[in-house]
């Protein structure tokens, strides 16, 4: 159980039970099981293929789990659709950047709105016509406001900085108005000062109660940014709880830490 959760407070929002999902013989995932509690930022870390992306992949529909159960405020959704469980609210942003090159950033963020808002976000009654595109408007406004793209909503992706571009995928995500926002490794190639600048976001993004899961190798980063940490090796967890907790872990450091300064001492 997550340490962060006080249960009867606060129900998770998502539960991962047993979860597991295999490529023939590849355990890339294999047999974990965590909460997500409301509002917080929580961080998966873990070296090259221990198994981060393949679970993101299993949560939000794009690979099938070969075991164990997911629930999502209280739901099962194992067997949905990718597109029925981001209609339910878990939006992702990739490890690396799709946005559609031809169109402008205020058309690519505008794209997720168009496809999700289907009901109207307090009574679940269908949207349709004209009050549908004003809702939609509203939540592309708004997450080109948190993100900072407003400026540069007639721009094409390729005019953009490579840490522009993430930036616009979280908008992309949010503007899916998600309850719980995936984030596959946001900052990748980017210098620090825009890694500030997506931690920044991601505090801002929890200010306002999202839900989040971010997988992340920028240790520095995940620590000041997450408020609760899961550690992944070989597909399976091997420690959870507060980043200060799990980065003095000695197995993290076996695994992860103390691999990556060995990678880091390789390269120099
Ligand atoms: N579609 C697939 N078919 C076969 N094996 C796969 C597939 N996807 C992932 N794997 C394997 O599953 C394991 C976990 O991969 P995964 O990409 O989830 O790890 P990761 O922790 O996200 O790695 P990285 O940090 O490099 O992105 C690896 O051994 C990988 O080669």
């Amino acid at each position: 159980m997550s340490k962060t959760s006080d249960p009867s407070a606060f129900p998770p929002v998502f539960e991962a039970r047993d979860v597991a999902v295999h490529f023939g013989g590849i355990r890339a995932v294999d047999g974990i099981s965590f909460e997500l509690t409301s509002g917080k930022i929580f961080g998966v870390l873990g070296p090259n293929g221990s198994g981060k992306s393949t679970l993101l992949g299993a949560m939000t529909g794009l690979v099938h789990l070969t075991s164990g159960s997911f629930e999502f405020h209280g739901s099962a959704y194992a067997a949905r659709s990718a597109v029925s469980i981001a209609r339910g609210g878990v939006a992702r942003t990739f490890q690396t950047v799709r946005l559609v090159p031809s169109l402008t950033v205020h058309e690519n963020i505008q794209l997720a709105a168009d496809q999700i808002w289907t009901v109207d976000a307090g009574d679940g009654a269908p949207l349709r016509g004209s009050r549908r595109r004003r809702a939609a408007a509203r939540q592309v406004a708004h997450a080109m406001e948190l993100t900072g793209t407003a400026q540069i909503g007639s721009l094409r992706p390729s005019e953009l900085s490579y840490g522009t571009q993430r930036r616009v995928e979280i908008a992309r995500a949010i503007a899916a108005r998600p309850k719980l926002l995936l984030l596959d490794e946001p900052t990748a190639g980017m210098n620090k000062h825009e890694r500030r600048e997506i931690g920044d976001l991601l505090r801002s993004l929890r200010a306002e109660g999202l839900t989040q899961l971010l997988v992340e190798h920028d240790v520095d980063m995940m620590v000041e940014t997450c408020d609760h940490l899961f550690a992944m090796n070989s597909g399976r967890l091997i420690a959870e709880g507060t980043p200060a907790e799990v980065v003095r872990d000695p197995l993290v450091e076996e695994a992860y830490l103390g691999r990556k300064a060995a990678g880091d001492a390789t390269r120099q």
